[in-house]
């Protein structure tokens, strides 16, 4: 079975190095017109799904403002995420579960099992109960062609005083993620599967990226005030593996279909101007 770390290599050599968001927001729901309910946010992920499922590399629904509508909520997602792959695009659900590795189980099963109705190609998951919590995450991502995108340096001014505490051994906590999450990607070409996020608003934090060898998800684009040339600051000469993702910068070009597919192309552009061909 292809690995994720290889599928989601050669999605962004044939559509370019790109991840949307889905972020229903309450606010874009108003701008598009959409009822802040059940039915606007069918509408809203639907015309995503239609605009750039079959152009975009990634598309990340986040969770959140699926489950603010409860069971019915989450069955949207269900039906999004089914849509997004039948489109053709790799899905990345950001939900960033994390807990005891016992629990930990269920939630790879939920998202990591292609029996699961809310299966998807990757997740976002948070290594703060420790990184080997995880692990069974890692498992069923590794079993099933599946990927795992592990919290490193968020995109939010309040991570870095979690983030950038000195350990025992002196290196920051970031640092002790970053080197695990290297380790499960050893030997793995072109890609691994097993990705960290970075913020592209975090700086030159001096954090060594340079042994990771899976995909480095840098949201903070855009609406959270990064620029794609702050992508090279923060990243330096692991400019190759990133992953640069925009969700209310390309959103808020809706719900016109031609609008958002724009928007995509436009940011998608921003981004080749910084990081190394494919
Ligand atoms: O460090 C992180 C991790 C995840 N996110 C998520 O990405 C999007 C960003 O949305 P924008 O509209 O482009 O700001 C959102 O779903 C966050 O939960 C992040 O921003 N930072």
């Amino acid at each position: 079975m292809e690995s994720f770390g290889a599928r989601l290599h050669r999605a962004m050599v044939e559509r370019g190095p790109l991840c949307v968001g889905i972020d229903p927001h309450p606010g874009l729901l108003a701008r598009w017109g959409l009822t802040d309910d059940v039915a606007g946010l069918d509408r809203f992920a639907r015309t995503v799904v239609d605009a750039l499922g079959d152009r975009v590399a990634v598309v990340k629904p986040q969770s959140a403002f699926f489950e603010r509508f409860g069971a019915r909520g989450v069955a949207i997602l269900e039906s999004t995420i089914r849509q997004l792959r039948d489109a053709g695009s790799l899905v990345l659900l950001d939900a960033k579960r994390g807990d005891i590795g016992s629990t930990v189980q269920a939630y790879a099963s939920a998202y990591l099992d292609p029996s699961s109705p809310l299966y998807a190609d990757a997740v976002t998951a948070s290594p703060y109960l420790g990184v080997g919590s995880l692990a069974p995450m890692f498992e069923l991502a590794h079993e099933h062609g599946g990927g795992v995108f592990v919290l490193a340096l968020t995109s939010n001014p309040e991570g870095a005083a979690v983030q950038h505490a000195r350990t025992p051994d002196g290196r920051t906590v970031a640092q002790t993620v970053i080197d695990e999450i290297s380790q499960l990607n050893a030997g793995a070409e072109p890609l691994g599967s097993f990705g960290l996020v970075v913020g592209a608003t975090v700086g030159d934090t001096g954090h060594d990226l340079s042994k990771v060898g899976g995909p480095l998800l840098a949201p903070g684009l855009g609406a959270q005030g990064a620029t794609a040339a702050d992508l090279r600051t923060v990243f330096g000469s692991s400019l190759s593996s990133v992953l640069p993702s925009y969700s209310r910068e390309v959103l808020g070009a809706g719900p016109d279909v031609a609008a958002l597919r724009a928007a995509a192309d436009r940011v998608l552009a921003d981004c080749r101007a910084v990081l190394p061909a494919r």
